[in-house]
């Protein structure tokens, strides 16, 4: 498309007073004026002489096609069309507080669509107009023809009623799509004002509330490469970023992580929930030629996804297993024409679908592989808390060894990062992005779990109905009885509450998640099936009915909370039962019988929650950003945690000596007694003012149990009735002997008056 053609549709639609945007998208709108002062409160009158309205559809955005890509063959005359029917709105601020929530709403997704239009059209005479040198994209715009030029002001207009309408929606306290950057600009309270060059490209912004840039792996010095606002592509990323996604700046990382990409780099990012990661691979997609290939494990994820981005009007498409034959030769010929920018797929499909290695090898021959994505990439080392074996099976290197990848997660350790780069192959030169991990709007805090089931759903219900009346959250479960019967005992008390988990069918659960995402339900009871890729922004408490099987599981569904930056809740419930049960489950489970070594894992990421919820005194985000091998000071924490706002004292006593006479009495009963049982036996024989509680032996027990010294063994007890559930006694565990030569030190964190003599 030349600029002559531009210029020339953009003259002969050029109205002679002021320019406003006709929107309307339904035959009765055309017959109204929908943004007139007669017909809506709020907005100045129309100018004298009118273009014909023109369904926005009609006008500039054809359905089933590309906005980005219909204007390519556009002729001279559908370009004047278009361009007629964009016209200026203005708001009159006070007027607009009378409209609906249905008419802003409205207002914002047409006004979207209008900006993203005159966007593509600059772009287009920006890409086609003379370099004037440099290759910025200040000094590419200032080269482009003034008819064209002229857009820009009539965007910029837009874009500021664009703003005042999402800033009046946040006020009001609407939910708007969560992707919108200048709500998220409002609720930060920048200015309004849109300068759409330079200065997003080249100063990040941080995430709300998240710190950035704790250690990077990458040297600095390398990074300043990538930093740069003069690649062929910068202009463009400019557009796509506004235009596009409806965002102001770059946040930490992601400026980088996009050049690097585009340069042909492999990148790794390692970036915290909610951190904007897929902008990092969704942006490049729309900025060079062929197609990025983005492997997410799980379907619903792809669906929503995918969606999502359809309606943004990018080309998107999945290809998963299901799919009828019609679709599957829809797809590849989307695919062939190379139109489609991002295809979404299941690792399983990589590893499984011929017809897909077909697809991508025809692809990689006429090159038009843009990049492998590896969203989720933790999964593919077995270290990560969510190892899938397809994930280390793609074989993505080998297969097609000139494509670039880019490998994405929000959780993952020293060990996993390292791990992954080695399964995936990635370049030893690989650009490596880490962010902090800290999130400082999230408040955490760990919570005696009452034992019997029904007061700790009474603690729950007082949590919320204290804390959190009409505010929305989630609380974590572990099995899908725990999730129903905690709905049904919330709805029983008015709050409005559904289940979740994977046992329902993905027609059901998906109205659940939209219900509660509409605000239909306040509170979403589920299993660890709920949460992965959701990005609702008030999220204002996840709770932890029971214990998380990781700390870095733990990272992620808290990271669910508070994503639009505002102060939000975790709360942990912590019994030494459910540990012990959470335990057994995981590593006796029937179903997913654990290899020795995936035990072992099992064993020592639960035990690592254990601790994290029995230590009291060390501040709690400390502790989780220690376990991304990340630092912080607690003193920063400023009491956003249970921790750092006790006034108790606790103290880390070491405990072996007691431990080997606990064991002592294990072997000479063996398999006599249960975990309370010999909690109260050694007890009772310790006696004495100074003595250990009874449940901190218990304490002492279950980490016997997880440390092998002690092993449980499963008795059916005929003395007691039978729907009880069979006891588990204890033995000497496999690692006894190394407690008895004091080579298996334990520790246990305690309130000080247990301390007396025994500090370690
Ligand atoms: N540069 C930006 N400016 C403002 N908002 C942004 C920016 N980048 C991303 N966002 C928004 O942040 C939110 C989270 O982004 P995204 O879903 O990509 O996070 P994520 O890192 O993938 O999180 P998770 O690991 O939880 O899936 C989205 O609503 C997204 O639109």
């Amino acid at each position: 498309m030349s600029v002559a053609r531009y210029s020339a549709a953009y003259s002969s639609s050029a109205p002679a007073d002021e320019q406003v945007i006709i929107l309307g998208d339904s035959p009765s709108e055309l017959k109204r004026p929908l943004l007139s002062a007669d017909s809506t409160p709020g907005l100045s009158k129309r100018p004298r002489a009118e273009p014909p309205y023109q369904p926005l559809s009609q006008a500039f955005l054809p359905p089933q096609r590309n906005l980005l890509g219909s204007l390519d063959n556009a002729s001279p005359e559908e370009l004047a069309a278009r361009l007629q029917a964009l016209r200026c709105v203005r708001i009159d601020r006070a007027a607009a507080a009378a409209l609906s929530d249905a008419q802003l709403l409205e207002h914002r997704s047409q006004l979207l669509a209008a900006r993203a239009f005159i966007s593509d059209v600059i772009c287009a005479a920006v890409e086609a107009a003379p370099s004037t040198g440099g290759g910025s994209s200040a000094s590419a715009s200032r080269s482009i023809p003034q008819p064209v030029a002229g857009l820009i002001a009539c965007r910029e207009q837009i874009v500021r009623a664009l703003s005042f309408i999402s800033s009046t929606s946040f006020q009001r306290g609407m939910s708007l799509d969560v992707d919108d950057g200048l709500l998220w600009q409002s609720v930060l309270g920048n200015t309004p004002e849109d300068d759409w060059t330079e200065s997003a490209l080249s100063s990040p912004s941080s995430a709300p509330s998240m710190e950035t840039s704790a250690h990077t792996f990458t040297s600095t010095e390398e990074l300043v490469q990538f930093r740069r606002s003069d690649f062929s592509w910068t202009t463009r990323l400019g557009l796509v970023l506004r235009d596009v996604f409806g965002l102001r700046e770059f946040r930490k990382n992601q400026f980088e992580a996009i050049n690097a990409t585009l340069s042909g780099r492999d990148v790794f990012v390692l970036m915290p929930t909610g951190g904007g990661k897929s902008l990092c691979y969704q942006a490049p997609a729309l900025c060079g030629e062929g197609t990025t290939v983005v492997v997410s494990p799980l379907l619903s994820l792809i669906q929503d996804q995918v969606s999502s981005l359809q309606r943004l009007r990018i080309p998107a498409l999945f290809l998963i297993g299901s799919m009828t034959s019609e679709s599957r030769t829809f797809v590849t010929r989307e695919l062939s024409s190379g139109r489609v920018k991002l295809l979404y797929c299941t690792p399983e499909m990589i590893t499984s679908s011929s017809f897909l290695g077909e697809i991508l090898l025809s692809l990689y021959k006429r090159n038009l592989l843009a990049r492998f994505v590896i969203d989720e990439a933790h999964c593919v080392s077995q270290w990560g808390h969510d190892f899938r074996p397809d994930y280390k099976n793609l074989q993505l290197r080998s297969r097609f060894p000139s494509v670039p990848l880019l490998a994405l997660t929000a959780t993952a350790t020293k060990l996993v990062l390292s791990d992954v780069k080695t399964q995936l192959n990635l370049n030893l030169k690989a650009v490596t992005l880490t962010s902090s991990f800290n999130r400082t709007n999230l408040d955490y805090s760990v919570v005696a779990k009452p034992r019997r089931a029904a007061d700790s759903m009474q603690e729950v219900y007082n949590i919320i109905r204290q804390s959190f009346a009409g505010k929305s959250g989630i609380v974590y479960c572990l099995s899908k009885r725990e999730c129903e019967t905690l709905a049904e005992f919330l709805v029983k008390q008015r709050i409005s509450a559904a289940a979740y988990h994977a046992g329902m069918p993905s027609d059901e659960r998906s109205a659940i998640q939209s219900g509660w995402m509409a605000k239909r339900y306040q509170v979403i009871c589920a299993t660890i099936a709920f949460g992965m890729g959701i990005d609702m922004p008030d999220v204002r408490f996840v709770i932890h009915h029971t214990l998380p099987k990781s700390l870095e599981g733990y990272y992620q569904e808290t990271g669910r909370a508070g994503r639009d930056g505002l102060p939000s809740k975790c709360i942990l419930f912590y019994s030494l039962a459910d540990s012990n049960k959470l335990r057994s489950l995981m590593i006796n489970s029937p179903d997913q019988p654990l290899s020795p070594e995936q035990r072992e894992v099992a064993n020592s990421l639960l035990l690592q929650v254990v601790d994290f919820c029995e230590d009291r005194s060390a501040c709690r985000r400390s502790r989780i950003l220690a376990y991304f091998d990340q630092t912080f000071d607690a003193a920063e924490c400023q009491k956003t945690c249970d921790n750092c706002r006790s006034t108790e004292t606790f103290v880390t006593i070491d405990l072996t000596e007691v431990a080997v006479t606990v064991l002592s009495t294990v072997r000479a009963n063996p398999g006599k007694f249960t975990i309370i049982q010999l909690a109260s036996e050694v007890s009772k024989q310790q006696g004495g003012p100074s003595s250990i509680t009874r449940n901190e032996y218990e304490r002492l027990i279950c980490r016997m149990i997880f440390l092998d010294a002690l092993s449980e063994q499963t008795k059916s007890n005929f003395r007691r009735p039978s729907h009880a559930p069979p006891s588990s006694y204890l033995y000497s565990g496999p690692k006894a002997r190394l407690l008895e030569q004091k080579q298996l030190p334990i520790v246990l964190n305690m309130p000080s008056r247990s301390a007396r003599g025994r500090r370690s």
